[in-house]
């Protein structure tokens, strides 16, 4: 359940920064010299507080900074409730939100405002899903598997199916090769087939399907369907309007951070559809 989500980006960097002017070195240096002076003659506690301030400066998480900085609210008081065994597409024009709030699903993103209540494990699948590229796809396909809970012992019996389904192999032994010699295509394919290997609580899908060629789409859209009848709920991040009708049976519509729509598939797609053309 998404109860009244905000979800902000803080820019920080970018601003000018404080200019040394006229001070030059041998001024800073004696500024220096003069700080450590006076942390030698203070207490052990308060060093580690100018210690503590000194980090927050560094990395700018001071209260300061966190007023100075720009901000992107890129979710905007969103709420919906998603029940087992659906699958729900999320649309909307570029920069709408839609990676943000599978993000903010998935726990990677702390809320400004607003709750994320989930039932279970969520795990976002992007095109973006760390793999390593230096590794073979068969290594990638055995440290995926554990890396989303499996034993060993299950991540080596898993593997062949998982590079089966992939068809990374229909030319040839790619999955003996490293990552880096695929196509961006053929690393989204593995980057599927590992993920929805596993049954997920909450699964979900950003963009994943569309560097997939036709016929592993519609392998992929098949997988989709058998994952919500193991009982999860999948969301998919799509643009292609046929994915999501194929896929799903709901539909979120967001812009600028808000929900425009949730409904049926189809009756939210047509007002999509509209609203784009329009
Ligand atoms: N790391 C970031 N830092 C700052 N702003 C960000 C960051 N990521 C996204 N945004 C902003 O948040 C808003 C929503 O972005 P998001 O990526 O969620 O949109 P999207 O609907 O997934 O876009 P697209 O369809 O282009 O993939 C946009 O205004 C974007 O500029």
């Amino acid at each position: 359940m998404v109860d009244n989500l905000h979800i902000v980006y803080r820019l920080r960097g970018g601003g000018p920064g404080k200019a040394k002017g006229a001070k030059g070195k041998a001024a800073l240096r004696e500024q220096a010299l003069a700080a450590k002076e006076q942390q030698d003659q203070e207490p052990q506690q308060d060093r580690g507080g100018r210690a503590s301030r000194a980090v927050r400066r560094l990395t700018g998480r001071s209260e300061q900074a966190k007023k100075g900085g720009r901000k992107v609210h890129a979710i905007r008081g969103v709420s919906f409730t998603a029940y087992r065994g659906e699958a729900i597409g999320v649309i909307g024009s570029n920069g709408s939100g839609k990676s943000t709030i599978l993000r903010a699903i998935a726990g990677l993103m702390p809320p400004e405002a607003g709750r994320v209540y989930t039932e279970g494990q969520p795990s976002l699948l992007g095109v973006n899903a760390a793999l390593m590229n230096d590794l073979s796809g068969e290594r990638n396909v055995i440290l995926g598997c554990l890396a989303m809970g499996m034993t060993p012992q299950e991540a080596y019996a898993k593997r062949e199916e998982i590079i089966r389904f992939s068809g990374i192999n229909e030319k040839g032994d790619f999955s003996s090769l490293p990552m880096r010699a695929y196509s961006s295509g053929m690393a989204a394919r593995l980057r599927f087939a590992i993920a929805s290997a596993k049954n997920h609580d909450v699964l979900m899908i950003d963009e994943a399907l569309a560097t997939g060629d036709r016929k592993f789409r519609r392998r992929s859209e098949e997988r989709i369907r058998e994952l919500r009848g193991e009982a999860g709920t999948v969301f998919l991040v799509s643009h292609s309007n046929k994915s999501i009708r194929d896929t799903c049976d709901r539909v979120l519509w967001l812009e600028t951070g808000s929900l425009v729509m949730d409904g049926p598939t189809e009756e939210v797609l047509e007002a999509y559809e509209e609203f784009m053309n329009g």
